[in-house]
């Protein structure tokens, strides 16, 4: 599976993965100096594009970046731009391309000066890219802090120096970008916040590394888009009927009755067959007055998860979604529990979110040692905190996590460890919604709108993944999807949405999309 998505631009290549390509791009006949030459150029004329002639300072660090600053500084001299260019670093140290393009400068080399700002229209960040190991010091930070507080235009080469291009962490003050030109393909740190912020608008430049060299690298991270997935996506098929595309099973618990209800209309929209809400009879004249194509189904007091037990019993009841207004408090607790352990030993499809997971908080490990079969779970961070405690943010980049230690990690790595500790596919909820699943592939969604952050639009979310589940895609590939189009939804409705109209709007998305990816 992970081969097929190889050739795709979604690729994310870590910084030493691009480091990799670099180095095979050059093995298989492109020399260096052309690469820095071609990025240099993408630079300039991403500028050029965008901005009118100004007064340009080109701030240049000791790497490659700064190589890549040299070459911009030159075509944009040569476009009659007035151009000036700093530099921080030692020349002895400059790789051979680096130094070649500093020897082609034909104006001066000045040095890091929060003065030079005063006459700047524009700064070229060239100072740290790829090669970035610790926050930024001394007049590199100067500089950074002189452009914050002067709000000049920024575009960054590759990264705006201070963002780690593999974990999208900034370390220290970063000058905010309007525009980044990155090379061949995007660095998860372009996706991931804070770095997705500090990026401004992404271009990404084709500098001639020919595409096979990704065949070498075992690449294991794209960004979301329906190309990875919608060969895959189940379509409803004329000779098809209703029990061909599956039955879900949603646990509605007895006190927050609108978050199940979601998660089944959701279900039931993104096109499950057939969706039974099993609920409380305390709960059921409530639900059963407020649903009409989903059925309601009773669990007989006190003994809710034997009921539900013998429910599933039904082999036609081919999902499974638990969590949402689930119930945690007194023995609601215990209750959910059951119900989640009832569903797991079914070992069908289950997905679980809210209450499910932070049912689990005092003992995650009995919750992962019962995934044995196919599993989705959809934490938000707090959520995600209260199962997997001893994973969290920190800015210690350097350290490679191991997963029975109190580690620090980044969004994307905490969620691969997440996904491998539990056995399910793990869905990391937020602005840059990560979904991992256990064998290491990773995919950063970047659709989603702030709109999306609203009661009730996670329980949406768990019911568009069940019901793709319902109807055969596997839990990896139904998880992207459902978290793609929740983004597309968010896209559709705009300022002003609420829950409710996910579901409702989910139609007019579907169509589009299938008007785009299946127009033949
Ligand atoms: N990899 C590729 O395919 C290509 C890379 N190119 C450019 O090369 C860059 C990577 O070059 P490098 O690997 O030389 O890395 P950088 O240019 O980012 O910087 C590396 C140098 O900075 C030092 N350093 C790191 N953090 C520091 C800090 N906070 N304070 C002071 N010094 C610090 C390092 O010790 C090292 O000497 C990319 O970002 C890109 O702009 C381009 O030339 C095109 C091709
Ligand atoms: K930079």
């Amino acid at each position: 599976m992970a081969h097929m998505y190889k050739q795709h631009s979604q690729i994310l290549l870590t910084t030493n993965e691009m480091g990799k390509a670099d180095s095979a791009a050059v093995v298989a006949g492109v020399p260096a100096m052309e690469l820095m030459a071609a990025a240099g150029k993408a630079v300039a004329d991403a500028v050029l594009g965008r901005w009118s002639r100004c007064s340009v300072l080109v701030l240049c660090g000791p790497g490659n970046n700064g190589g890549d600053g040299f070459v911009v500084s030159q075509l944009l001299l040569s476009a009659g731009w007035p151009v000036r260019l700093a530099f921080w670093g030692s020349v002895e140290k400059l790789s051979p391309e680096a130094a070649h393009f500093y020897y082609a400068w034909q104006g001066e080399v000045e040095a890091y000066s929060v003065d030079l700002l005063e006459q700047t229209d524009l700064v070229i960040d060239a100072m740290f890219g790829a090669g970035l190991t610790h926050a930024l010091e001394d007049k590199a930070r100067d500089m950074v802090d002189g452009i914050i507080e002067r709000k000049i235009p920024v575009c960054a080469i590759d990264v705006p120096s201070g963002v780690d291009g593999t974990t999208g962490a900034a370390l220290g003050n970063v000058a905010p970008a309007e525009l980044t030109v990155t090379f061949f393909r995007q660095k998860p740190g372009h996706l991931l916040f804070p770095g997705r912020g500090l990026c401004g608008k992404l271009v990404v430049a084709d500098i001639g590394i020919p595409d096979p060299v990704l065949d070498e690298l075992n690449l294991q991270t794209w960004e979301n888009s329906p190309e990875l997935w919608c060969r895959d996506y189940p379509w409803p098929r004329s000779e098809e009927h209703k029990f061909h595309r599956g039955h879900a099973v949603v646990y509605g618990g007895e006190n927050i009755t609108g978050a199940s209800r979601l998660t089944a209309r959701g279900a039931m929209r993104i096109g499950a067959g057939l969706v039974s809400l099993a609920v409380p009879i305390k709960a059921w004249a409530i639900y059963a007055t407020a649903m009409t194509s989903v059925m309601v189904v009773k669990l007989e007091q006190s003994q809710e998860a034997e009921d539900f037990e013998e429910l599933l019993l039904d082999p036609r009841h081919n999902v499974i979604a638990v969590g949402p207004g689930a119930g945690l408090a007194g023995f609601e607790r215990i209750r959910t529990r059951k119900i989640v352990l009832a569903a797991l030993a079914t070992n069908r499809p289950t997905v679980l979110d809210a209450d499910a997971l932070s049912a689990f908080a005092d003992d995650p490990k009995i919750l992962f040692d019962a995934i044995n079969g196919p599993c989705v779970m959809t934490p938000h961070e707090g959520e995600f905190a209260r199962l997997f405690p001893t994973f969290n943010e920190s800015t210690d980049i350097n350290k490679s996590p191991d997963i029975n230690e109190q580690c620090v990690a980044d969004k994307l790595t905490r969620t691969r460890l997440a996904a491998k500790l539990s056995g399910a596919v793990v869905v990391l909820k937020g602005a840059d919604t990560v979904i991992a699943s256990p064998d290491g592939r990773a995919i950063i969604n970047s659709n989603a709108p702030a709109d999306l952050a609203t009661g009730g639009s996670g329980d949406v979310l768990a019911g568009f993944i069940v019901g793709l589940l319902a109807q055969g895609m596997l839990p990896f590939d139904a998880a992207a999807a459902a978290v793609w189009l929740h983004g597309e939804v968010g896209n559709e409705v705009g300022i002003g949405l609420i829950a409710d109209d996910l579901p409702n709007h989910l139609p007019k998305v579907l169509s589009a999309f299938k008007r785009q990816y299946f127009s033949d």
